[in-house]
């Protein structure tokens, strides 16, 4: 499904300023796998998910969909097989239209855009129907501004519009983090839910170590632009913090460096 294949990525090279995000990264995800990414600071997470996404180009290596190599896809293929959702409520939507206009446009999303993307009667039905099913009343608010609702409220639609077309590859970028502990474990709650409803193929990366062990059936660790443990469903069961944080300081010989990281 996913094929990550000897990726290297070097940021300014042959500059004071070279920094190697991504050293010979090698991961392979199975249709429906859902992967926890972690790491330690600039471990190389965020520029992972921007190579698989097409943003970065890799200096080596390459990102096959489906046996299709990521930057070979058009831009609306792309925009199709590879949904994101970030950790900013406010990039995934648009604050000046309303939930039915923003929902529109992701129904659209990946295709040709000569289609009209006008409000009918079904897919106004549609829409409502995919809202209820989030379970915090914005079935109720479809002519509501999105600017208008709260963080919390903004990303369940932004995982909504991310997943609704039923992407070949989810990825979750942070995408609790700047929640309080509430609407985190709400949005937390409906991801799993989406995303097993959907069989999603996905990778989210948090600096949150129970939700990374909670969700998912598979976590990798990242430190230094490398992959230094996968977890595969198997031992992910009964897994703990202090296990993780133990195997972390077996593997480096030192303690995880992460300034934002919430262990329970
Ligand atoms: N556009 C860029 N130009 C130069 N260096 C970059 C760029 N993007 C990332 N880096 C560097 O590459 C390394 C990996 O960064 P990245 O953002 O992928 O790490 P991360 O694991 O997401 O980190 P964090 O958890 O701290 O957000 C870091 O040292 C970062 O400073």
């Amino acid at each position: 499904m996913l094929k990550i294949n000897h990726v290297t990525k070097l940021f300014n090279a042959n500059t004071v300023d070279e920094k190697l995000a991504l050293s010979n990264v090698n991961l392979s995800l199975a249709p429906s796998d859902f992967v926890t990414v972690i790491g330690s600071n600039g471990a190389g997470k965020s520029t992972l998910m921007n190579v698989i996404s097409g943003v970065l180009k890799p200096d080596d290596g390459n990102v096959i969909i489906d046996d299709v190599e990521v930057n070979k896809l058009h831009e609306y293929q792309r925009s199709q097989w590879i949904a994101r959702v970030f950790q900013d409520p406010m990039a995934g939507t648009s604050p000046n239209m309303t939930i039915a206009e923003n929902l529109s446009i992701a129904y659209l999303r990946g295709y040709k855009r000569t289609l009209n993307w006008g409000l009918n009667k079904k897919k106004k039905h549609f829409f409502k129907e995919q809202l209820e099913r989030l379970g915090i009343g914005l079935e109720n608010r479809l002519n509501a501004k999105v600017g208008l609702l709260s963080g919390g409220e903004r990303q369940a639609l932004s995982l909504l519009m991310a997943t609704f077309t039923k992407p070949k590859i989810l990825l979750l970028d942070e995408h609790t983090a700047a929640l309080d502990p509430s609407r985190a474990e709400l949005i937390s709650n409906l991801t799993e839910k989406v995303v097993r409803e959907f069989n999603l193929t996905t990778l989210m990366v948090t600096h949150n170590m129970a939700q990374a062990i909670q969700l998912g059936n598979r976590l990798i660790m990242m430190d230094k632009g490398q992959v230094i443990m996968d977890i595969p469903p198997s031992k992910k069961q009964g897994l703990t913090v202090e296990d993780l944080l133990h195997e972390f300081t077996a593997i480096k010989g030192e303690e995880l460096n992460d300034d934002r990281v919430i262990l329970g």
